[in-house]
């Protein structure tokens, strides 16, 4: 599929944008893991959950829903997961197999996962080599997909500084450390998205952080709940900067997750100068959320605060494209994660942008980009959802039509992108491929 944009627009109305997908991946594996029934509704149904809802599935889980949002997961408890009679294909999702690779470290049995072109290119050596030293047996193909994980080891707890910031990495040693002899502890370089700790508590599950040193203790067990998944601040980036560099644009976006590990693109587009209040500010279900009002206002090119990439890791596309429009220079180091997502991350969005004429400058960690007029033109997205949306919501300031190419990945994270994206004011045709 390909997205044909028509330059300008205006972005008004008011948007539930789709559930988190961090906290959906979560919901489903605790709750498997979990005694007794879990109920959970705003799930997202993107390709990446329903691709952890298959895994489960695949190994005993009775698993209702999704519909409308709603699943119903029928606990199997920490030792009741049944060996798949395949390897496990979890798509293009990268949370899928580093949490899975953590939880699977500590069963009985031997398991394959894999996923997608995009996937098996993406470093799995960031996992492996904690779980090693936990005691899990697990091989992969040079450090990447597919990852071999043999049953029936003993794990022990041990402490594990990540080397860089990453609530996956940190969410799989603490998934392992639940089957664990011991407490197992993680220091993290920055604070990361702390939902693996928030929903273990909320299924019952002590989860210390003690001056930063985040610890469990093994041998415990988990009590189904209720979920409330929010909508995702990463889809709701998209139109945030969409609203803010459209002249005349007035948006609300309802039920937001605003976890402060998460804010960074709130954060980020406020020093920019944008124009966003948050009301209604709410607690569901361990998750604070809000409705987010966003205004058309003129952004100034920034420096990015270091501390703020990692509380904004996946909207830096949408960030970019803010930072294109602009007046000035905004300058993002740091940011070297970016380099190892579905795609390389700064590589992919420099190219685009230098199709629409926009300046910029790659660096190892981050980019140089000067705002200025964005012409028209044809873009890759190299297999990544983010990539694809970026680029629309860039065409409300372009001069000329964009054409984005090889879109079917928004529908990992964002199912139904296209419609609201027309919904709320832009001039986007979805084009079958032939
Ligand atoms: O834990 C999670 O749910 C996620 C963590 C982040 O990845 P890293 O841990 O690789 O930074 C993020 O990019 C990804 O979309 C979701
Ligand atoms: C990086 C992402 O996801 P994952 O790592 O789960 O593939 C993302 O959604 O931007």
């Amino acid at each position: 599929m390909e997205f044909k944009l028509m330059p300008g627009g205006t972005v008004t109305g008011e948007a539930r944008v789709p559930g988190d997908k961090s906290i959906s991946h979560r919901s489903i594996m605790l709750g498997a893991l979990a005694e007794g029934t879990t109920r959970v509704s705003g799930f997202l149904e993107g390709e990446d959950a329903l691709a952890t809802v298959a895994a489960f599935r695949a190994m005993g889980v009775r698993i209702e829903g999704p519909e409308d949002g709603e699943v119903e997961i029928s606990g199997v408890g920490l030792h009741g997961l049944k060996a798949p009679a395949h390897a496990l294909d979890v798509g293009n999702s990268g949370t899928t197999i580093r949490l899975l690779s953590g939880l699977l470290a500590g069963q009985d049995f031997d398991v394959e996962i894999t996923g997608d072109v995009s996937l098996q290119k993406r470093p799995m050596g960031r996992v492996m080599e904690p779980l090693a030293r936990m005691g899990a047996k697990i091989d992969g193909s040079d450090g990447k997909p597919p990852l071999k994980i043999t049953g029936g080891q003993a794990l022990q707890g041990i402490h594990y500084d990540l080397p860089m910031a990453s609530a996956q990495v940190k969410s799989c040693v603490l998934l392992a450390g639940l089957y664990a002899d011991g407490r197992t502890s993680v220091t993290e370089p920055a604070p990361t998205r702390d939902h693996t700790e928030r929903m273990l508590r909320g299924f019952g599950y002590e989860v210390k952080n003690e001056n930063g040193v985040i610890s469990l203790a093994g041998g415990g067990s988990l009590q189904g709940c209720e979920i409330d998944v929010p909508a995702d601040i990463s889809s709701a980036a998209f139109f945030l900067v969409a609203a803010s560099i459209a002249p005349g644009s007035d948006l609300l976006l309802t039920h937001v997750g605003i976890n402060p590990t998460r804010i960074g693109v709130i954060n980020i587009l406020t020093l920019m100068g944008a124009d966003i209040t948050l009301k209604n500010e709410r607690e569901v279900g361990g998750e604070p959320v809000a409705d987010i009002r966003v205004r058309y206002a003129p952004l100034k090119g920034i420096e990015i605060p270091e501390d703020q990439v990692p509380l904004a890791i996946d909207e830096f596309p949408a960030l970019f494209i803010a930072a294109a429009c602009a007046e000035g220079r905004t300058v993002l180091r740091g940011a070297e994660e970016l380099r190892v997502k579905e795609s390389d991350r700064i590589a992919a969005m420099a190219e685009g942008l230098t199709t629409l004429g926009v300046q910029n400058e790659v660096l190892e960690d981050g980019i140089i980009i000067d705002g200025g007029p964005l012409g028209g033109g044809v873009i890759y997205t190299y297999h990544d959802h983010r990539i694809a949306m970026a680029f629309s919501i860039a065409a409300l300031r372009a001069e000329q039509e964009i054409r984005v190419m090889d879109c079917d990945h928004v529908a990992t994270s964002f199912p139904g992108f296209d419609a609201l994206a027309r919904g709320l004011g832009l001039q986007l045709t979805a084009l079958a491929d032939d």
